[in-house]
């Protein structure tokens, strides 16, 4: 049995953070960060459910194409991705009221539909990016046991070696997506790469304000790493963790981006609402069909 203070549940049976019950969250999960991407996805949706939210966590469910779809906002970073993957495994695989884990594991299917900065040239603005592995510069998933099992660990130590990886940096790990999910996504349309998830959208992604970088030449070193035909794509913040902890808890899960800045070229797209909807409509099409 699961004590009180490992799995907290709200006096209305809810969990702690989403504020969602278990009969409420479909098999097919749509993770976004932005709050307001959520109701954009809700409108696409037939019989809506509900919509809940605490702190940066807003959820949804409802039908698309007849198919039952969950819409959940994480908010920024893998530090909030811990408490997102964590709370829907909690609610399909542990019985809230007894404690305990359920004996027989349901499976659940996370599509992340993100904003991303592109580090190559061949992704302009509105390019939209499979991540096909991520990279984890943020650490997380080396608080769990059996990080090696679900990492590229030969990819690592070439990376590691490729950019000098510097000592007081978190050690970075590298997951694989879901071959399911990448056969539904992937077309013509959409470019598959390796994802960096970074701790954070300035410093950890090299950009340069006011405080100067500790290695200025880490995204050289990253835009030249080349590992068995991979070369790294993007930058975000989210995708590592989302395939850490799926692989390591048995879920299926894909980052799809839409490129709103590259930064070899130097530009950038604040206003990226038409392509973003153009990126919801196609995930959601290829999911239900
Ligand atoms: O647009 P979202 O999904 O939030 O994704 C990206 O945008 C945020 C940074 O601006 C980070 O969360 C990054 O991963
Ligand atoms: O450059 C970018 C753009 C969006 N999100 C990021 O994390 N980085």
């Amino acid at each position: 049995m699961i004590k009180s203070s490992e799995l907290i549940i709200n006096a209305d049976g809810s969990i702690f953070h989403l504020h969602l019950k278990p009969e409420q969250i479909a098999d097919n999960i749509i993770l976004v960060g932005d709050p307001g991407r959520v109701e954009l996805i809700g409108k696409l949706l037939t019989e809506i459910e509900f919509q809940v939210q605490n702190r940066e966590f807003v959820s949804t469910t409802g039908k698309y194409n007849n198919q039952r779809v969950t819409i959940v906002s994480t908010g920024i970073g893998t530090d909030n991705i811990d408490i997102v993957v964590n709370e829907l495994d909690a609610l399909a695989n542990i019985n809230l009221v007894t404690r305990e884990i359920n004996p027989v594991h349901r499976k659940l299917n996370f599509i992340r539909i993100g904003t991303s900065g592109g580090l190559q040239d061949y992704l302009g603005v509105n390019s939209f990016v499979i991540s096909q592995k991520a990279i984890g510069f943020d650490g997380l998933l080396n608080f769990y046991a059996n990080r090696n099992s679900v990492s590229d660990l030969a990819f690592e130590e070439a990376f590691r070696k490729h950019t000098e990886w510097g000592k007081q940096l978190t050690s970075p790990y590298v997951v694989n997506c879901s071959e399911l999910l990448l056969k539904k996504m992937h077309r013509d349309d959409t470019i598959a790469g390796v994802t960096i998830s970074a701790p954070g959208f300035y410093g950890p992604q090299g950009r340069v304000l006011r405080l100067p970088l500790a290695d200025p030449d880490l995204n050289e070193k990253i835009e030249s790493f080349v590992f068995e035909g991979h070369k790294i794509t993007n930058f975000e913040m989210e995708c590592s963790a989302i395939y850490g902890l799926s692989k390591l808890l048995g879920h299926e899960a894909l980052t799809i981006c839409l490129i709103i800045a590259n930064r070899l070229k130097k530009e950038a797209n604040s206003d990226y609402h038409q392509s973003m909807e153009t990126l919801i409509k196609l995930v959601l099409d290829r999911l239900t069909s």
